[in-house]
């Protein structure tokens, strides 16, 4: 199967070179250095004790990489406005769009949601830009349970977990789902299919709209945060408002019952992503992880203080440090 994948970092390594490694014709968008060391050197992960390295086709333009099976996308979420409009090339009417991102995705609610009619969401897709190159009818949802690190140019380090979950935006079961799961457990992923990927969504989403920005304002890994009374009662007060918002767009996801501080807790203590991309002074994913969710309370009349805090807080700490646009 012809698989593109639209960046080579920490997610897209992870996925791009098992599934080159079990003889998928898989080539990748790539730049500058990254570009030039996938050429040079191979496309390299580390997982599970030993160094995979794929040779796949590389380019910053996606018309020298053509039509694609499927696309996947493992871009941070602040570079996604200005790549999808420029991956005309590589879409076909056939071709799968499968975004591997943290956050509230542009398609999340274009086919309604709850008490929400189909709305766009302009705090992650300002002019709509994405959502025009992307679209709704081509994409397969997905949520990335794993994590991994960039430890070089075109070098990857697998360091936990191994789980996808892909659904339907619109829930319910395909033909095109099916064989995508396929693809990516006969890769060695498990891949779980899930009729309710927007739940799924919004259920990582509760970990990471907390998680995430109270690391990168902090600087603290994820066990001193919870072990502080006071920043675990905070953080408790926005995954209340992130319930809130959550059951009234079809995403009920406290019905799971699991306490979600315990299963973060489980992972340990680390950086979480957007504290990584603070410490490299890379732009921070502020609005797929809390302006989406406070643009979805305002359209619903949900007050959300411990949320707007928070927003508040991160994006002037992202303004101050060039991480998020001024
Ligand atoms: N890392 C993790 O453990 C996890 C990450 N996620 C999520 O997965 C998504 C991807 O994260 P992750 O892989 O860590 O991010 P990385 O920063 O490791 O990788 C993103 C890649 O996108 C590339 N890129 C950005 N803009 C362009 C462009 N215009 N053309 C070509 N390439 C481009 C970057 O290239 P360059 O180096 O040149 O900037 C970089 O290689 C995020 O939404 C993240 O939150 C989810 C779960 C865990
Ligand atoms: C590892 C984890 C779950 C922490 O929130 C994550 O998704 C991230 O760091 O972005």
């Amino acid at each position: 199967m012809r698989v593109g994948m639209i960046g080579a970092g920490a997610i897209g390594g992870w996925i791009g070179v098992r599934l080159a490694q079990r003889g998928h014709d898989v080539s990748v968008l790539a730049r500058g250095e990254t570009l030039a060391a996938i050429r040079a050197h191979g496309w390299r992960l580390d997982i599970a004790g030993e160094t995979l390295t794929a040779q796949v086709a590389a380019s910053d333009d996606p018309a020298a990489l053509g039509a694609q099976d499927v696309i996947v996308i493992a871009l941070k979420g602040p570079a996604l406005a200005a790549v999808a409009p420029r991956l005309a090339p590589m879409i076909a009417r056939e071709t799968l769009i499968v975004p591997a991102m943290n956050g509230v995705p542009w398609w999340f609610l274009l086919g309604g949601g709850g008490e929400l009619p189909a709305t766009a969401l302009a705090s992650i897709d300002a002019d709509g830009g994405t959502a025009a190159a992307l679209g709704y009818d081509q994409v397969i949802g997905s949520v990335v349970h794993a994590s991994a690190v960039a430890i070089g140019p075109g070098h990857i380090a697998h360091k936990a977990g191994n789980r996808l979950i892909l659904g339907e935006p619109a829930g319910g079961g395909s033909a095109r789902l099916d064989r995508l799961c396929a693809l990516f457990a006969e890769a060695g992923f498990v891949a779980e299919r899930s009729e309710r990927i927007r739940y799924e969504i919004w259920y990582k989403l509760w970990g990471n709209m907390t998680m995430n920005p109270i690391s990168a304002i902090t600087g603290a890994t994820t066990d001193r945060m919870l072990d502080d009374p006071l920043v675990a009662g905070f953080t408790l007060r926005v995954m209340a408002e992130a319930q809130a918002i959550g059951a009234r767009i079809g995403c009920p996801i406290a019905e799971r019952g699991v306490d979600r501080m315990a299963v973060t807790r489980q992972l340990g203590g680390f950086k979480t992503s957007m504290l990584q991309d603070v410490e490299a002074g890379r732009p921070i994913e502020i609005d797929q992880l809390l302006s989406a969710p406070r643009e979805i309370a305002a359209k619903l009349g949900v007050e959300t203080p411990a949320l707007d805090a928070l927003t508040g807080l991160t994006r002037l700490f992202g303004k101050e440090r060039g991480l998020y646009p001024a």
